[in-house]
Parts: structure tokens; C-alpha cells; sequence
């Protein structure tokens, strides 16, 4: 007895250097070249018994159809690495709280897991831990892995874990990465059980040996992830702190920021390396952008700011999952600290419409939706009648929409004219004295403002005109009159940074 418990323990401390290992190992798909998998769709009818109001506030027009949603779960999968070899469906009138989908659709599935001898079945669902494991439990029954070792039997992917293995294989700064692993630890968290559940058994849960191996095992791991997290969070917090520094210089600049932004896939990468040929990575894949480039650029055209900054985000997509949302905090501030959003929309995409209203949703969520936003329908070349595109945009969206290509540079003419309506409303009145010893000053003003009047007094240069606001916040020390700016501080109504985003993910 006494020699079995120290076996145990040694187990138990060669199982806790693995920890890490094994579940990288777990979820870690893109190791492996192709893994085959079965997809399955389902389609979640439970709004129809929901009231008039609720079922209004859910946007039902624009909620993707069980085959869109799947034809996006397809191009996913194989962005992960996964090759589907077979799909199966299910519309549900309610979910079922244990296995999500229907007792029947739950032994289908076995089946053919069994015939195809596939171990990965892949949600286009976000799955509770609870239903994971149950799905994971049923499936290595009836393929006999009831008690065989965790990672040969059937592993189950929700939709999170799919786009969360994505990120994990696409990020690239030390910024994108931290984000991903905080993210990825935290999806992984209440769902630790599952790694452990054949020690569990192996100490005879349930009977006299219910606090055995297994269970103090499970403790020491959730501590293990508790710290960890805890650890990357004070990291991504500094690598924050040196992202803030970054922007207060480039406010310094006066330059608008201009964010792109819209659904992965939209054409973002390919638009900001057409304007400054920045050699970003632009990819026909889902989420080829995770971490954000901002890039200096002069647009032809533009006359009031000749200069911006654009910035390249991380795409969106429906559904956008929890985790990414509260981890990746950090990019989407960047979008919050635009001046202006460029909506990116694939026109070629036969949903653009209801990516747009996913995309719009988010914005909404993340606080940025009163931002001045400038639509933009990219990829017309492959669209056979543009102009019909625009105006059925227009029609649907009002206001300032162009269409351009990314690709043959067509409509950018259009696009920076656009552009340059919409910066107007970014320009505010300023009355100030600048002293002759601050020339840099002068002519910040003259590249990036519109000058209605200069005089030059014994105090120096007069100057009546129009700056975008960050500069005016700067040049607060030289205002004169009554037309002074006042200092615009973000709203926050009374939230901390903190509570603000857990608010924010908390509603997804
Ligand atoms: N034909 C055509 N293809 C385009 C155009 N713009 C982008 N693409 C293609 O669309 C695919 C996606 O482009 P990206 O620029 O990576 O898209 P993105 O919006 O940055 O995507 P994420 O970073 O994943 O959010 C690439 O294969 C591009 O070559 C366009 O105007 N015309
Ligand atoms: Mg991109």
C-alpha cells in the first residue's frame, strides 16, 4: 500500500513537469500535417421561443445561416490544419445541456467515428466544459477508449479552441504571443479535468480513495495554470505600458490614426500594403493579421492631412469567442484610439452583408461604435457589376461607401477623396500665439491643419485655423480667445480599464 502511494507520487511529479507538454500537445494541431476530421454543424433554433423584444435585439436577419456558418467553419478547419472527412448536421430546437447536440446526432457521430476511424470531431459551437467531456466520454465508448489514455481517445474541438489554435499558430510579436497563451490557458482552465480523468479512475473516484492521486493531481495543475496566468497577465501588462508610450509619442505627431478593420478575410493586409507598401502579410487564409502594424503614410490627394497613420488589425468574425475578446485587449485598444475606422468589406463574399453587421457588432461592443467610419467594398475586381454593389451599400448602410481593388489599385482615387471627407469632421478651431523659438510647432500646423489667418506679433506667430485634435490638445500651452479646446479624456463612465473590459467580454 504504502510502496503504491510512493509510486503514485513519483507519477504524479513526473505528470506535473508534463502538464504543460501534454495539453500543448492536446490541442496543438498545427504539428500535425492534415489531421482528418469530422465537422459538425448545428444549427441552434432556441430564439424561436424567445419574446418579440429579445428576438429583436438578436438581429435575426443577419444571423449566419447553418450553411454559411458551416462554409466558414470549412475554410477554418483547413486554416488550421484539418481536412474534413465527413460532415454531419443537426438543427436544434433546444441545445441539450450534457452533449450540446441530440442523443441520436451524439451516436451518429460515433458511428462514424468508428467507421472512418477518425479520433477529431470538430463544433461549429462553443461548448461548456461540461459538454465537452460528455461529448469526449460518449464518443471513446463506443470506440472502446473508455479506458485507454487521454490523447488517443476522441478529441472533441468547439469553435473557440479551433480559432484560438489559429491564433496560436499565427502570431508572431512577443505581444501577439502572450495574448494567444493567456488567452489559450484561460479557455483551457475549467476544462483540466478532462487531461486528468484517467487518474481519477485510476484512484477509484467516487469510493474510498475520492482525495487520491488523481484529484490532488488536478489541484496541483490548477494552480500551476492559476500562476501562470497570473504571470502572463503581468507580462502582457508591461508590454502594454510600452504600447501606451508608443502612442502618446505618436499623438505627439498630430497625425490622424486611421484603422482598418473588418471580417478576417476582407482584403485589410492587402489594402494597407497597397497604400504603403508596407510588405505586411497578407494571406488567403483566416487570420493572417494578429498583430497590429501602424505605418507613416503620405496619400496622394489628401490635402488637410497629408500624412496618416494606418494601422492594420487582427480581423473579426462572428461569434468572435470570449477569450480573444478579453485577451486581446491590447489590439483592439488600438482600434479604440483611432481617429477613424476604415470598414473593409469583401464585396465578392456573397455575406458580406451580414459580415458587416458581425463586424458592426463588435465595434458596438468594444465602445467604438459612434467612431467616423468609412466603408469601404474591396475585392470589386472580382465583383462583375461594382457600381451595383455601391449603391445597394449605400442603400443599406447610408453615407460615404467606395468600392475599390486592393488588388489592381482601382477606386483608390475614390477611396482617399472619401477619406478626406470623412477627416474633415476630425479638425478643430484653434485661436493661438506660437513664440518664434517653436518653428517646429508652425509648421506642424501648416502640414496637417487648414490656416484661415496668420498675423505675426511681438509674441510671436498668430494663428486662426483647424487642427486635428491631437494636435489642438498639444497646443493648448499657446491658446488665446475663446475657441481653446478642452482636453478630451476618454469615457470611461466611471469604470476602470479593467472592469471595462471584463464587461465588455462578459456580454459576448
Ligand atoms: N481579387 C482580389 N483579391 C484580394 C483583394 N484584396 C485582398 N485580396 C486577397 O484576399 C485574401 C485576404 O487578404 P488579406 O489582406 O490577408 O485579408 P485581411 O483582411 O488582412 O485578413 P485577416 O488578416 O485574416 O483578417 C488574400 O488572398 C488577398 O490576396 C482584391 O482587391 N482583389
Ligand atoms: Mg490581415
Amino acid at each position: 500500500m504504502q510502496a503504491d502511494l510512493q509510486e503514485s507520487e513519483k507519477e504524479s511529479d513526473k505528470d506535473m513537469i508534463d502538464l504543460f507538454e501534454r495539453e500543448d500537445r492536446l490541442m496543438d494541431v498545427g504539428n500535425i500535417q492534415m489531421e482528418p476530421c469530422i465537422l459538425v454543424g448545428v444549427e441552434d433554433l432556441s430564439y424561436h421561443r424567445l419574446s418579440g423584444e429579445e428576438k429583436f435585439s438578436l438581429d435575426l436577419e443577419n444571423q449566419f445561416s447553418l450553411d454559411e456558418s458551416l462554409s466558414e467553419m470549412r475554410e477554418l478547419t483547413t486554416t488550421a490544419g484539418l481536412k474534413i472527412i465527413e460532415e454531419v448536421t443537426q438543427r436544434l430546437n433546444e441545445p441539450n445541456p450534457r452533449t450540446y447536440i441530440g442523443t441520436g446526432k451524439t451516436k451518429e457521430i460515433a458511428a462514424v467515428c468508428e467507421r472512418t476511424g477518425v479520433c477529431t470531431v470538430v463544433f461549429d459551437a462553443e461548448l461548456s466544459p461540461r459538454q465537452l467531456k460528455h461529448l469526449e466520454n460518449v464518443f471513446g465508448e463506443t470506440k472502446g477508449f473508455r479506458y485507454a489514455d487521454s490523447e488517443s481517445a476522441i478529441k472533441v474541438i468547439d469553435r473557440t479552441a479551433l480559432i484560438l489554435d489559429i491564433f496560436a499558430q499565427h502570431a508572431k510579436t512577443k505581444e501577439g504571443q502572450l495574448q494567444v497563451e493567456l488567452a489559450l490557458h484561460t479557455y483551457r482552465a475549467p476544462r483540466l479535468t478532462k487531461l486528468w480523468s484517467h487518474l481519477e479512475r485510476q484512484s477509484g473516484a467516487g469510493g474510498v480513495g475520492l482525495r487520491g492521486p488523481g484529484e490532488r493531481q488536478l489541484e496541483i495543475d490548477k494552480r500551476l495554470l492559476r500562476d501562470k496566468i497570473n504571470g502572463l497577465k503581468k507580462q502582457i501588462n508591461e508590454v502594454q505600458k510600452q504600447r501606451d508610450l508608443h502612442r502618446r509619442g505618436r499623438d505627439n505627431l498630430g497625425l490622424p490614426v486611421v484603422a482598418l478593420v473588418g471580417y478576417t478575410n476582407a482584403g485589410k493586409s492587402t489594402m494597407l500594403n497597397h497604400l504603403t507598401k508596407a510588405g505586411v502579410m497578407a494571406e488567403d487564409i483566416l487570420f493572417a493579421t494578429l498583430d497590429p502594424t501602424t505605418r507613416r503614410v503620405k496619400l496622394p490627394g489628401l490635402k488637410t492631412h497629408p500624412e496618416v497613420l494606418l494601422t492594420d488589425t487582427v480581423g473579426f468574425i462572428q461569434k468572435l469567442p470570449t477569450q480573444l475578446v478579453a485577451a486581446f485587449r491590447a489590439t483592439l485598444e488600438e482600434v479604440k484610439s483611432a481617429d477613424i475606422l476604415v470598414h473593409v468589406m469583401d464585396a465578392s463574399n456573397p455575406i458580406w452583408r451580414k459580415q458587416e453587421a458581425a463586424v458592426m457588432e463588435v465595434l458596438s461592443d468594444i465602445g467604438c461604435g459612434d467612431k467616423p467610419i468609412l466603408k469601404v467594398f474591396n475585392k470589386i475586381d472580382l465583383v462583375e457589376d461594382g457600381t451595383k454593389v455601391v449603391r445597394d451599400g449605400a442603400a443599406l448602410m447610408g453615407g460615404n461607401v467606395v468600392a475599390v481593388s486592393s488588388k489592381t489599385g482601382e477606386g483608390m482615387t475614390d477611396f482617399v477623396a472619401s477619406m478626406e471627407r470623412t477627416m474633415e469632421g476630425l479638425l478643430v478651431p484653434i485661436e493661438v500665439v506660437i513664440p518664434y523659438s517653436r518653428g517646429e510647432e508652425i509648421n506642424l500646423i501648416h502640414e496637417v491643419g487648414a490656416v484661415d489667418f496668420v498675423d505675426y506679433i511681438e509674441e510671436g506667430t498668430m494663428i486662426y485655423g483647424k487642427v486635428p485634435l491631437a494636435l489642438a490638445n498639444r497646443l493648448k500651452e499657446f491658446e488665446v480667445g475663446g475657441a481653446g479646446v478642452e482636453e478630451v479624456e476618454e469615457e470611461k463612465g466611471g469604470e476602470t480599464e479593467e472592469e471595462y473590459w471584463k464587461r465588455v467580454a462578459k456580454k459576448r
